[in-house]
């Protein structure tokens, strides 16, 4: 089994308690299920910004321990005072080392948009993510079925929330694009075998349609990578490990943007 398959079948053995633990009308009770959420498109093209979508990250799969020292407050707020576009916040524990709760306290400190970063596999995980304060959910095409993307990014969109694709080759691109997504995330780093190239995102930005916002995610290390992946058409980069590993990573973030 490789690792997605475990963070996958984890997944459902987490969800499936958390469906008894929390009903759909508790989640549904939340206040921010009813909140406005903020438009990933205008805040990823506004001129005064990055176009960073800056990850509270602690812990992953490929390199372990990264920061389990620091505050999600203090890190994502830094982080949209240094000029981030949107915050991602992992949600998944066990291989992660995130919590729903990271979530929640990155909205309430923070007025741009938060994508859940999780293995989204089920609707249930859709109105949680709304009700946990998000604005952007991840759909990952290597773990869901072109059905099941139209069905939770058809859902997502009826309760407001802004829905980015992951892909990391043009197979899962073709079969998995959709008129309901904003974004089309391209990763570089291979989820099975935890390889990384940003030449993943060359070869796939001119295949990515023009009315999909363009992300370029993991392996961002290098401020001149931004400024390649720009002139390819690229509008959003997530970046995780490389603010993350520093004691102070807003701060990384805000030496990284000097240079940008
Ligand atoms: O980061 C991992 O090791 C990983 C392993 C398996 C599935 C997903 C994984 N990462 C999720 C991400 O997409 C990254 O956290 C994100 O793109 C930021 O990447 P980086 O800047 O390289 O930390």
């Amino acid at each position: 089994m490789n690792i997605l398959d475990k963070i996958v079948a984890n997944k459902k053995k987490e969800v499936a308690s958390a469906k008894k633990r929390t009903s759909y009308v508790e989640l549904e009770e939340s206040e921010y299920f009813h909140r406005e959420t903020y438009s990933f498109k205008e805040f990823l093209l506004d001129p005064k910004r990055s176009g960073i979508i800056a990850e509270f990250k602690r812990k992953s799969p490929s390199k372990g321990i990264i920061n389990d020292k620091v505050r999600v407050s203090a890190v994502t707020n830094g982080y949209a005072n240094a000029g981030a576009s949107a915050l991602s916040v992992l949600t998944d524990r066990n291989f992660f080392m995130g919590r729903k709760a990271d979530l929640v306290k990155a909205r309430s400190v923070n007025t741009i948009p938060v994508l859940r970063k999780d293995f989204m596999i089920d609707e249930y995980q859709v109105i949680e993510a709304k009700s946990l304060g998000a604005d952007i959910i991840l759909l990952i095409a290597a773990i869901l079925t072109p059905a099941e993307i139209d069905t939770m990014a058809t859902l997502a969109k009826s309760i407001g929330l802004n829905v980015l694709l992951e892909v990391h080759n043009l197979e899962e691109l073709e079969r998995s694009i959709h008129p309901k997504l904003d974004a089309i995330g391209v990763n570089n780093r291979n989820l099975t075998d935890f390889t990384v190239s940003v030449e993943t995102s060359y070869q796939l930005a001119k295949h990515i349609p023009a009315e999909f916002l363009k992300i370029s995610e993991s392996a961002i290390s290098d401020p001149a990578t931004i400024r390649h992946l720009k002139l390819e058409g690229f509008n959003g980069f997530l970046i995780g490990e490389t603010f993350m590993k520093h004691a102070d990573p807003a701060q990384a973030m805000k030496e990284f943007v000097a240079q940008l």
